[in-house]
């Protein structure tokens, strides 16, 4: 299957700050692909280099198999980075129409996404009176015009209400049905958890991790409240890795094994008030993932200083 965007070794320098730092990224035809990174880590800035409005520093990228920015490549990908600035006096239909008649797309295909966003009620009414969602919702009809085989959306739920949120996640989980690609980056992981099929988690400029969305769901771990903690977690580490998180131990073991972790604690005079198996969040995974790279981190800008 031929990836639909390749990014190999991509760096991107603002003066001293290396706002991109070496990224390997792959989206597979069909998928919803989160890209997933705090504030500051590098998606915006990646994703401009995507569609082609920025150049890189280095590295090679390859859009729809083509130079982001190239006319072929533009006319299939629909993007929506950061904010979309639209005119505030025109209806949303109307800015629309400039948009549409600019890139050669039928009044048709201007309902169509109307519909699509589920603005077709309000499309007559002016821009400014439109919620943030909507604003939003428009920037995704924008981006939809050409009907592109990949879609580009740089933190799509920003800002927005719950429920501006939920229509959001709805809309991008519609638009992955069909065979559209959607790559779309975000901070948040419970977002990415519930839309994407696959993430890629980048900080402070380098791809952390690459993952299918199921199979980080799918890991378990053992949760383990027992006292006194301390000893507990030293002989729970004969079977796996142990992490604190709030007042219980979690090790990742197979469940096959929960019994005999049992036995142990309690034979070695340890008290259990809870043991079971439980799927790992993804925002614990984040965490030990971003967690791992910190020495490294702290280390550079150490070197920084000087
Ligand atoms: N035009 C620019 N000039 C100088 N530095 C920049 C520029 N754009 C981004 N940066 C810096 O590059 C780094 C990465 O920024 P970027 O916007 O790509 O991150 P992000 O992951 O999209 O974060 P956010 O969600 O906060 O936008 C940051 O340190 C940022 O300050």
């Amino acid at each position: 299957m031929d990836a639909l965007v390749e990014v190999s070794g991509l760096t991107k320098r603002y003066g001293d700050t290396l706002a991109v730092d070496g990224v390997d990224l792959t989206v597979l035809p069909g998928e919803i692909y989160g890209f997933l990174g705090p504030n500051g880590a590098g998606k915006t800035t990646t994703l401009r280099i995507l569609t082609g409005l920025i150049a890189p520093s280095s590295g090679s990228v390859r859009v729809l198999g083509g130079r982001p920015g190239e006319a072929g490549v533009l006319g299939r990908t629909g993007s929506m980075i950061e904010s979309p600035a639209f005119y505030p006096y025109l209806s949303g239909l109307d800015n629309l129409r400039l948009l549409a008649e600019y890139a050669g797309v039928s009044r048709q295909r201007i309902d169509e996404v109307l519909e699509l966003v589920d603005l077709a009620d309000r499309a007559k009414d002016r821009f400014s009176t439109y919620s943030l969602g909507m604003k939003q919702r428009l920037g995704v009809a924008a981006a939809l015009l050409k009907d592109p085989e990949l879609v580009i959306l740089d933190e799509p739920t920003n800002g927005l209400d719950p429920a501006g949120m939920r229509d959001m996640r709805r809309l991008i989980r519609d638009l992955g049905t069909g065979g559209r690609t959607v790559l779309l980056s975000s901070h948040l992981l419970g977002e990415v958890q519930q839309i994407c099929d696959r993430v890629g988690i980048i900080n402070a400029g380098r791809m952390v991790a690459e993952h299918n969305v199921d199979e980080l769901r799918g890991e378990q771990e053992l949760v383990v409240r027992a006292t006194p903690r301390e000893h507990a977690q030293r002989l729970l580490t004969r079977f796996g890795n142990v992490h604190q998180y709030d007042d219980t131990l979690r090790v990742q073991v197979d469940p096959a094994q929960a019994a005999e972790v049992n036995r142990t604690l309690v034979e070695a005079g340890i008290e259990v008030s809870e043991l079971h198996m439980t799927e790992r969040a993804l925002e614990d995974i984040f965490f030990e993932l971003t967690a791992e790279l910190a020495p490294e981190l702290s280390a550079e800008e150490k070197t920084d200083v000087g």
